[in-house]
């Protein structure tokens, strides 16, 4: 099994992207999904929330993922130390669902935080989904309703876009149309099955 690692920053693009690679029948891990299951299959890291932040961000058992983002997103200590509780079971699930896929060729974990948690040290190869800043901030403040200083916050809180770009075997570009990101992202494919000495046709139905 190849592992192959997509990331890029919020709103880059990774999820349109997705869509691409479900169409050409590959596997796909979302971390960000993984993240929101771990909350119901630990009870742990909702007991740390309601004992770190109260009411404000848990009541009634469920969690307020608006309001933990804002406080999260805007201090790197608590961010810090939330991800040291849901980390490592993020990392021990993701696991799992490679493990579930091993018999693909080619499996994609879709993590933002690729490089902040080091997974991509796990990846046979990484693809890193980029966009200027200025159309980024447009696209999450018109997708999720952010006022520019939370989309400012969020950008902010991730590593930057190029630096992630250099650290990667691939990149794409995502400021054109989508059509053009699509058409990259294949041909990247094709490229990481010739480096791993599959092609295509070789992969089992
Ligand atoms: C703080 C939470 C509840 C906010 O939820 P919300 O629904 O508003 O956002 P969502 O989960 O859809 O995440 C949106 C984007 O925010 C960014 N993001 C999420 N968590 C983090 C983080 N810990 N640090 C930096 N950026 C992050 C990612 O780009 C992600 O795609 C949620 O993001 C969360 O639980 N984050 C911690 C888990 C995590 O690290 N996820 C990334 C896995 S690699
Ligand atoms: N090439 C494009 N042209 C125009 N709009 C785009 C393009 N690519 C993505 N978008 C739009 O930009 C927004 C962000 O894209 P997307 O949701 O795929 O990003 P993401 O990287 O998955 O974000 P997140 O990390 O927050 O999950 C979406 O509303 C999407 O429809």
């Amino acid at each position: 099994m190849i592992r192959v690692g997509l990331t890029g920053g919020i709103a880059s693009g990774k999820s349109t992207l997705v869509q691409v690679l479900k169409k050409e029948g590959i596997p796909v891990i979302d971390a960000d999904e993984v993240a929101r299951e771990v909350l119901f299959l630990y009870p742990e890291i909702l007991d740390y929330l309601t004992k770190t932040y109260g009411e404000m961000v848990v009541k009634d058992g469920v969690l307020n993922r608006r309001a933990l983002g804002k406080i999260i997103f805007s201090d790197p200590k608590k961010r810090k130390d939330y991800n040291a509780v849901i980390m490592p079971r993020i990392r021990e699930e993701v696991e799992k669902r490679f493990l579930a896929h091993s018999a693909e060729t080619l499996v994609v974990l879709d993590a933002p935080l690729l490089f902040e948690e080091n997974f991509h040290e796990e990846m046979d190869a990484v693809i890193t989904v980029t966009v200027d800043a200025a159309t980024q901030l447009k696209r999450l403040m018109a997708r999720d309703g952010f006022s520019r200083e939370e989309a400012e916050a969020r950008v902010a809180a991730q590593m930057d876009l190029a630096q992630k770009a250099a650290q990667s075997d691939y990149v794409v570009d995502n400021g054109g149309s989508r059509e053009e990101s699509a058409r990259r992202l294949k041909e990247i494919l094709e490229r990481i099955r010739r480096d791993h000495g599959k092609t295509k046709e070789e992969e089992t139905p």
